[in-house]
């Protein structure tokens, strides 16, 4: 790295330090390597223009660092002076004239420049909803600030349980704010220890493992936002966070207080001291080196994938020990995390957490819990590890599993180290040494896996079809749309469609760069009306704000990510909207997963369909197909071309002039190429033509609007037409339902037992 690295803000504090240092005469420099330099993560500068990211995918600046150049024998190298200036006790700036008397320059930032402060926050007043469950003040100011007035039924249910110190197995409805059910006792705890003493190095109290990077991440921003709401506000995920401010503000208001209050207390905090928590997610995809370095700085909370942690701890045993000793271990969306592949990992990190004496005995059959092992459990709380287990999805064996499990017999079967791992969340559960002899199981899913205010529907149609069905549901029923495949060979068939169509679609899929991901993930929640086509990695615990509609373009593979998937909408008790788009063949396995959620196909209506409309599509779409074949074969014959080429120059061998150049107007091959891009080009003038042109319903006359079987004018006058669809209302998805004939006879439930998926892995 060489000092150009050093962000915008970092240069222009050199010249600031450059000023001041030269005036304080006590100053002692130290000089240190690039990795030795405390850096600190801030945000993105989207606003100052680099959400181009370049591979930029995180900012890291430092506070008080010189960069001095030195000649050496080697020629110039920069060198890096930490200088630090001790604060005076009430972290005013020095007035004028007064540097003399500013001495310290201490080594490392470890040391915190203030005593905490903990503002007091009247929660029996403001937040009244929370009081009984004491939490810090700085967590309740957060609480308060997003909103957040009364705890949802999963954290009312699982926070006095998480509080006092007992594990919890919670099962709950996608989006019903199950981060905060384990979030909050974590930073309860920690805030209420003693911060690090200055030097001293944080070790990881609280791991929380997660299955995909997305959700990894957006669990360490949801509890850094708890740490630090302000800003978080101020961020760029700011619809939800402003009105969640302009519900503090109104709340605050019926209470007699007003903004003028919360502008004291958010003054009142620190200027910059070391957080009292800091929480960091380790996941694959990014620098490994920069996570190493965060590590090395000091976690409180680690939120990581098992993949990228467990590389991560191989290289380094002092986190292997951190881990052994830590205070809380949470699993979200545990069942998710054995199908993800890293099963393996998961299960070794898990073996770091079982009390000593445990170490090779991990039972692999449920047993009675005899009356010692009770004796041994208690004995083990006070070790002090906590073990939360969340997801929206874990069955009613499972739960029944957990709490049947015992502590292992002398005499059972127990696991040696290299045998294979198991492949069920049973086995998952058991690797778990859960030290509390009754593990709560708080089990709040809802009947079907429904969420209430999701309103589910279905179209069905042959698979060819699908594409018109798609586009003429997303034209029809404008929003935020999730769009589910199974394969990430579909999504690149589909994103060529969707751009000449005229729509804003954005893909996510494994086979895609992490910032790539990323950005695209943010893309889709900042651009209003945008599809995101995705694979089931998008499936899990994703909070992406507003998602109106999710559709299955693909079934999904198991009864558990038909629910993960519709729960990416109607989140927090927000309206939405899922369809299932079911072809012939698909009708068996879409009965088979309905009947292990306990439900019938006819359970779910299908969505009425203007047949009219969706004819004038089909023409469009099949335009779009014939564009995007003719594309992709002047592209296969280019690539081809420039492979032949380059493969005779390494084996220096001449090739036909035909392949050398493509000037030659008189050669057959030229000749086919420019009547292809002719034909291709008239192709794309007519779709562009007719995408321009309004899609008008049968029986309406669009000159005449009073007249016509369908006249228009009462909904053109009242605003409620179709923007895109002229006849047609402006209406919500699944508004507009046709309900089917219940079946008589409930399902055949052997063949739902046994049924365990389709087996489509990505790709
Ligand atoms: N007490 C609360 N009141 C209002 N909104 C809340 C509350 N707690 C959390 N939320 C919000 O609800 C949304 C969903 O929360 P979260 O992501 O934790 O759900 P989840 O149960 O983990 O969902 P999933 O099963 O899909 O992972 C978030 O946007 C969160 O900020």
């Amino acid at each position: 790295m060489s000092p150009s690295n050093l962000t915008q803000k970092q240069s222009s504090k050199r010249k600031t330090q450059d000023k001041a240092s030269s005036t304080r005469k006590k100053a002692k420099i130290q000089h240190h390597t690039v990795e030795d330099l405390p850096w600190k993560t801030v945000k993105r500068p989207i606003e100052a223009g680099l959400d181009g990211d370049d591979g930029i995918l995180e900012l890291e600046e430092i506070d008080g660092v010189e960069v001095v150049y030195e000649d050496t024998e080697g020629g110039r190298v920069a060198r890096f002076n930490i200088v630090k200036q001790d604060v005076t006790p009430d972290d005013e700036e020095p007035s004028p004239g007064t540097d003399e008397q500013q001495p310290e320059i201490v080594l490392h930032e470890t040391a915190p420049l203030h005593e905490e402060i903990v503002q007091p926050f009247n929660s029996e007043q403001l937040l009244p909803e929370w009081h009984k469950y004491l939490l810090h003040p700085q967590l309740l100011r957060a609480i308060h600030t997003k909103g957040f007035l009364s705890p949802t039924p999963i954290q009312a249910a699982s926070l006095p349980v998480a509080l006092a110190d007992r594990d919890v197995v919670g099962v709950a409805q996608t989006g019903s704010g199950k981060t905060l059910a384990y979030g909050l006792p974590i930073l309860q705890y920690i805030l209420s220890q003693p911060r690090p003493a200055p030097g001293i190095k944080r070790r990881v109290r609280a791991l929380i493992l997660a299955p995909t990077r997305e959700l990894a991440l957006q669990v360490s921003s949801h509890l850094n936002a708890l740490l630090n709401p302000i800003d978080t506000i101020k961020g760029k995920d700011s619809e939800e966070s402003s009105k969640a401010l302009e519900n503090a503000g109104k709340h605050k208001g019926k209470n007699g207080k007003g903004k003028a209050q919360d502008n004291v207390e958010s003054k009142a905090q620190p200027k910059k001291s070391p957080p009292h928590v800091s929480v960091a997610a380790i996941v694959g995809g990014m620098s490994a080196q920069k996570q190493r370095r965060i590590l090395d700085r000091g976690v409180d909370v680690l939120v990581a994938t098992p993949g990228r942690l467990w590389d991560i701890m191989e290289a380094d045993d002092n986190l292997s020990k951190e881990i052994k000793q830590l205070r809380f271990l949470v699993l979200d969306e545990a069942d998710r995390m054995i199908e993800a592949g890293h099963f393996a990992e998961l299960e070794n990190i898990l073996r770091l957490t079982l009390r000593e004496s445990k170490e090779d005995q991990i039972q692999t059959e449920f047993d009675g819990q005899s009356g010692d092992e009770e004796e041994d459990s208690k004995e083990g709380i006070k070790d002090g590890l906590q073990t939360f287990v969340f997801s929206a999805t874990l069955s009613k064996d499972l739960q029944r599993n957990v709490k049947r499990r015992s502590r292992p017999k002398s005499t059972g079967k127990y696991r040696k180290r290299d045998e294979k791992p198991a492949s069920t969340l049973d086995d998952l559960l058991l690797r778990l040494d859960f030290r509390d002899p009754d593990p709560m199981v708080i089990d709040l899913s809802p009947v079907g896996g429904v969420v209430s205010t999701l309103k589910e529907a279905k179209i069905e149609c042959l698979s060819a079809d699908k594409d018109v069905y798609l586009y003429y549901f997303l034209l029809r029923y404008p929003g935020k749309s999730l769009v589910f495949l199974s394969s990430i060979d579909g999504i690149r068939r589909l994103m060529p469609l969707t751009e000449l169509l005229g729509l804003k679609a954005f893909p996510l899929h494994s086979q895609l760069e992490q910032r790539q991901r990323l950005k695209n993930l943010d893309r889709f929640t900042n651009t209003p009306n945008s599809i995101l086509l995705a694979t089931d990695i998008a499936a899990r615990g994703l909070d992406i704000p507003a998602v109106d509609h999710v559709i299955h373009y693909q079934i999904p593979r198991s009864a558990d990510s038909y629910v993960h998937r519709n729960g990416r909408t109607a989140r927090a008790m927000r309206k939405g909207f899922s369809m299932l788009m079911c072809a012939p063949d698909e009708r068996r396995v879409v009965r088979a997963l309905l009947g292990n959620l306990g439900r019938q196909d006819s359970d779910i209506p299908e969505v009425s369909v203007e047949h009219s409309l969706l004819d004038k599509l089909k023409y469009r779409v099949q335009l779009a197909r014939k564009i995007e074949m003719t594309h992709h074969k002047i592209k296969k014959a280019n690539h081809e071309r420039n492979w032949m080429r380059e493969a005779a120059e390494a084996m220096e061998i001449e090739l036909d002039s035909d392949y050398i150049s493509d000037d030659n107007e008189d050669k057959p091959s030229n000749q086919k190429r420019k009547a292809k891009d002719a034909k291709n080009a008239a192709l794309k003038a007519e779709l562009k033509q007719l995408l321009s042109q309004p899609l008008v319903a049968r029986g309406v006359l669009a000159k005449y609007i009073t007249s016509g079987s369908r006249p228009i004018v009462d909904d053109l006058i009242s605003g409620d037409s179709n923007e895109m669809m002229v006849g047609l209302r402006k209406e919500e998805a699944g508004s507009n339902l046709v309900a089917l004939k219940k079946k008589k006879k409930p399902p055949v439930e052997k063949e739902y037992e046994e049924w365990g998926g389709i087996d489509i892995s990505e790709g």
